[in-house]
């Protein structure tokens, strides 16, 4: 439906169609923060290593990097600086992300050696500063049902060089089981086998070899099956391993150890769990901004689809209370969403305490500093474009009891 000047008064610059304006009345919204997509800052993060090279960063982006104070690495720059085509970009430098999720990540405190599982990983931002907060020890498992979406991760990763630690699998999120590698018995270092190629070992097929994007005709077949069989029954059924570095622990295992699946005992879960769960996106102001020109009637079919939106909430749930299983006793889970409804967040956030007794919500201590304000239940925490100069966000942190 074509946008109205009354929308347009309403919402500033950016015209909204008139079922997207319906959807935030309904969910108490204002449509004005929209008016908002011109001036929020964009933000950037510097790899930490490069941090002696800003005045050059900021020559070649011909703007200044305002440092963000609350927190470490970001930098604001204004809206309209495209970083794209910036040699510092493409050297992997720099990569944008807003700092509202940069606040989700460091909401988990991810500490050295820390076990870390991100269960709706692409397109990737948050897991490449994942991987940064990592740094040289303990793991990293992405996650995402969107093939396409987690190769552009592998994507990035390799582009930053972060990949060492990590394993990427297109998997249900819902569903997924496979334990952090601390968890098998015993993770072997396979020696750098020049001859293998594809995802085995030439000499023990069974066996993960180094990781290269070159496959093997068995395994090109392998996936060919999966992906038909995936069309078929919509989702596939197990996870299929897309990336692993030198160092996640997979090379030198054999199919059957990656693979194996057992009831998640409390002591082995994953240390650090991040669900940032499919949403509408509305909190998103640069993306809904997309579909001016992406087409308005695409927002419709792809965010406001009546289906869609009632499985969405579901969706959420189950996602926040597999990711909740799969974390250890003692350890840190952060749900975020970039909607601004209660729907998507402080809804799915009861109906998850009802249902898990061993859930408890936690303060974020280091949000004091942060330009947030508190969600509609104690401790949870949402960015507001209209007052954080940031997209829209909502965070909640728990932590798992002994039951
Ligand atoms: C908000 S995006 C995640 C953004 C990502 N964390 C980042 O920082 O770039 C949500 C992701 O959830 C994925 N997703 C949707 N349903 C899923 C499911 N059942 N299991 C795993 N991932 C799912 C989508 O493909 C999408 O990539």
């Amino acid at each position: 439906m074509l946008p109205s000047l009354c929308d347009e008064q309403k919402t500033g610059a950016l015209p909204l169609p008139d079922a997207f304006l319906h959807f935030l009345e309904a969910n108490g919204l204002d449509p004005s923060i929209y008016t908002k997509a011109e001036t929020v800052p964009r933000y950037i993060r510097v790899k930490p290593g490069f941090e002696s090279q800003l005045l050059e960063i900021e020559d070649e982006l011909n703007c200044k990097l305002e440092k963000i104070t609350w927190l470490p690495d970001f930098f604001a720059i204004p809206p309209q600086i495209q970083i794209a085509g910036s040699e510092a970009y493409q050297e992997g430098k720099i990569y944008g992300m807003d700092a509202a999720s940069g606040a989700a990540v460091s909401a988990l405190n991810i500490l050295p050696g820390d076990h870390v599982l991100d269960l709706c990983a692409a397109p990737g931002a948050k897991l490449c500063m994942l991987a940064e907060l990592l740094g040289y020890s303990g793991s990293l498992t992405g996650v995402d049902i969107a093939r396409q979406r987690l190769a552009a991760c592998r994507t990035m990763l390799q582009k930053y060089s972060l990949g060492d630690r990590c394993r990427l699998f297109v998997a249900d999120g819902t569903s997924f089981s496979l334990l952090p590698l601390k968890s098998y018995p015993e993770t072997r270092q396979f020696g750098h086998d020049g001859n293998s190629i594809g995802m085995s070992s030439k000499n023990s097929p069974d066996i993960f070899a180094e990781w290269t994007g070159k496959r093997s005709w068995r395994e090109r077949k392998k996936t060919i099956k999966a992906g038909n069989t995936a069309a078929s029954n919509q989702i596939q059924s197990t996870p299929e391993l897309i990336f692993y570095g030198r160092h996640s622990g997979v090379i030198g295992l054999r199919r059957t150890e990656l693979f194996h699946t057992v009831e998640v005992p409390s002591t082995s879960g994953y240390d650090k769990v991040l669900v940032d769960a499919e949403c509408t996106h509305d909190g998103s102001l640069k993306h809904i901004q997309k579909f001016e020109n992406w087409g308005w009637e695409t927002l419709e079919h792809r965010v406001l689809d009546v289906k869609r939106m009632d499985s969405l909430q579901h969706l959420q749930l189950q996602l926040l209370t597999n990711g909740f299983r799969l974390l250890r006793v003692g350890g840190t889970l952060v749900y975020s969403t970039c909607s601004l409804t209660v729907a998507q967040n402080e809804d799915v956030v009861k109906q998850f305490l009802l249902r898990n007794s061993s859930a408890e919500l936690q303060h974020v201590e280091a949000a004091t500093d942060w330009p947030c304000r508190s969600g509609g239940i104690p401790g949870t925490l949402r960015f507001d474009p209209k007052t954080s100069q940031t997209s829209g966000l909502f965070i909640a942190k728990f932590t798992r009891l002994a039951s």
